[in-house]
């Protein structure tokens, strides 16, 4: 078995930072190789080692050059490039060994978790490679200025999880930018009450059904909880691995077991 995580979420929500983080986890605290693949083709610069990149079968600056496309049409045409030339993709993991780790930082653009299929296809191909594969959705403090933000914030989550039917968890990042006292449990807990009784003060009256019934469809789905992530805080990559759903999800603790294994197998050979 394999392992990789999905990581998604609106543009600029700090899923390539996440990426970055990751990596140096597992290198520092798991002593483990952790691939970070690019599937963005809009992407500018990371953080993080890039172990394969699209750009390398096809860029938006070059769709927007060569086809005279818009930034959106020209992410659009790439994906379904990318989708065609699957093969290329499958030749970047051909390599992967049980137990190997992997990370996809993903294109923002909603339209490839809604109703378009190339996001599927990649993660249908990884689980036929005997991957294990989850997904990591990141939304930032911005959505959680009010309730109404956070829920569709909540809903573009949901959309990801119902299209690739992956287990899933919810990040929420850049929260070294939440004001001093700024109440986040309520969304980190998973308070629905909370953030409906907020709406009916917010909303006009004419919306509480159809809240109520989105907070249950979240609720239902597991999906108003989400993990806080500060990248200026060292003890949150350790959290993670600490963390049971995390583990379950991620399969993070388990290899972090076989990596002290080895490498006390192999101070004992010396
Ligand atoms: N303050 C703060 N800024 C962050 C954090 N994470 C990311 N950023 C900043 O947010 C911006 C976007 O971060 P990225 O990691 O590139 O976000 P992204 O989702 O990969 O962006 P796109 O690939 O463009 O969709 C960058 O300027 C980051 O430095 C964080 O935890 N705190």
């Amino acid at each position: 078995m394999k392992y990789a995580q999905f990581v998604m979420g609106p543009a600029g929500c700090g899923k390539s930072t996440y990426c970055a983080i990751i990596q140096e986890h597992f290198k520092v605290a798991l002593r483990r190789t952790c691939r970070v693949v690019n599937l963005d083709p809009a992407a500018e610069n990371f953080a993080y080692d890039c172990y394969a990149d699209v750009r390398d079968l096809i860029s938006v600056d070059d769709v927007m050059e060569e086809l005279d496309y818009g930034p959106n049409g020209g992410l659009v045409y790439a994906m379904e490039y990318l989708s065609e030339n699957m093969s290329w993709l499958e030749e970047q993991i051909c390599d992967a060994l049980d137990d190997d780790y992997y990370v996809f930082d993903c294109p923002g653009q909603i339209e490839l978790y809604s109703h378009l299929s190339v996001m599927r296809e990649v993660v249908d191909m990884l689980q036929n490679e005997d991957f294990r594969v989850a997904g990591v959705y990141c939304i930032d403090v911005n959505f959680i200025e009010d309730s109404a933000k956070f829920l569709s914030g909540a809903l573009s989550a949901l959309t990801a999880m119902v299209n690739l039917e992956l287990p899933h968890i919810n990040v929420l990042t850049k929260c070294d930018l939440l004001p001093e006292g700024a109440d986040v449990e309520r969304y980190v807990e998973g308070d629905s009450e909370a953030i409906l009784s907020e709406l009916r003060t917010s909303m006009h009256p004419r919306y509480r059904k159809l809240n109520v019934a989105l907070g249950q469809v979240l609720e239902e789905y597991s999906l108003v909880s989400f993990v806080a992530l500060n990248r200026d805080d060292e003890a949150w990559a350790d959290e993670l691995t600490s963390s049971v759903a995390w583990d379950g999800l991620l399969g993070l603790k388990r290899r972090q077991g076989a990596a002290r294994t080895s490498s006390e197998q192999n101070e004992n050979s010396e």
